[in-house]
């Protein structure tokens, strides 16, 4: 599939290699969903096509996930000129800089306890730990779901410093206030991609704080599968715009 496969191309007119910035979030949207975090695999081409972008785009090229810097850094290394970890707890913002991270609260250990002990009930269901929070994914094991979600949510209640996040066959919980909404107002203030009009790209409920605060920042907010069909079909597009002369048509 190309752009021409697409009713319209979604950039908003004006919006050129020299006044855009993108910021893509990783699962779902640069890479196909998979069976488990590590299986995901990058795509032929995808980091060509992402590095072209970055150079046309004066390096405003930044991966916005909820995945630790770490894992970016494994699947597509070197590729962004930013990235976002942990839907913005941690923020590198050019390869080589130093990881700024939110004071963010320890998981509480009990709940971790409590998590390990009753994954043991749900074979397929696992936990994977990040520096600030956690998730309880299930997609190996789909009857888990409302449980865990239960088990969450009894740990939640009657405290606001974490939030529980629903996520792909996964339940979330990580500290209040982060979201990547503020991921993305934090990346745009500062060079390459102050002064440009983000342009961010998501699949999940949590880009949908990047959606909004890349349209209020005066770019654009795109969300697969209602403008993109599909993981491989924004790869397609981005891949076409990369290589594209111009991009008013
Ligand atoms: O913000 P993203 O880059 O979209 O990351 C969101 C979460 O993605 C990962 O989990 C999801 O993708 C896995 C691989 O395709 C899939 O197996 C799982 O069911 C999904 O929930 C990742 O493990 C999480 O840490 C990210 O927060």
């Amino acid at each position: 599939m190309n752009s021409a496969s697409f009713p319209s191309f979604p950039l908003p007119r004006g919006l050129d290699a020299g006044h855009a910035a993108f910021l893509l979030d990783f699962d779902g949207t640069l890479v196909d969903i998979a069976p488990s975090p590590g299986e995901v695999r990058v795509a032929p081409g995808l980091r060509a096509a992402l590095t072209m972008l970055r150079d046309r785009c004066g390096g405003a090229v930044a991966i916005v996930t909820g995945r630790p810097i770490e894992q970016i850094d494994h699947f597509l290394p070197g590729v962004a000129e930013a990235v976002c970890g942990e839907h913005g707890v941690a923020i590198r913002r050019h390869p080589s800089a130093a990881i700024e991270r939110a004071d963010v609260p320890a998981f509480p250990r009990n709940w971790l306890e409590a998590a390990e002990h009753a994954l043991k009930t749900w074979p397929g269901a696992t936990l994977e730990r990040k520096n600030a929070g956690v998730v309880l994914h299930y997609r190996a094991a789909p009857d888990a779901g409302a449980a865990l979600r239960d088990m969450a949510e009894d740990w939640l209640a009657g405290q606001s410093i974490f939030e529980l996040h629903p996520a792909k066959m996964a339940w979330e919980i990580r500290p209040a206030g982060i979201d990547k909404g503020h991921a993305v107002q934090a990346v745009m203030q500062q060079p390459p991609f102050a002064g440009r009009r983000p342009v961010f790209v998501g699949d999940d409920v949590t880009d949908e704080d990047g959606i909004r605060a890349a349209r209020a920042l005066g770019g654009a907010g795109f969300r697969i599968p209602e403008d993109f069909p599909d993981a491989a079909a924004f790869r397609s597009w981005l891949t076409d715009l990369a290589a594209r002369s111009r991009w008013d048509g």
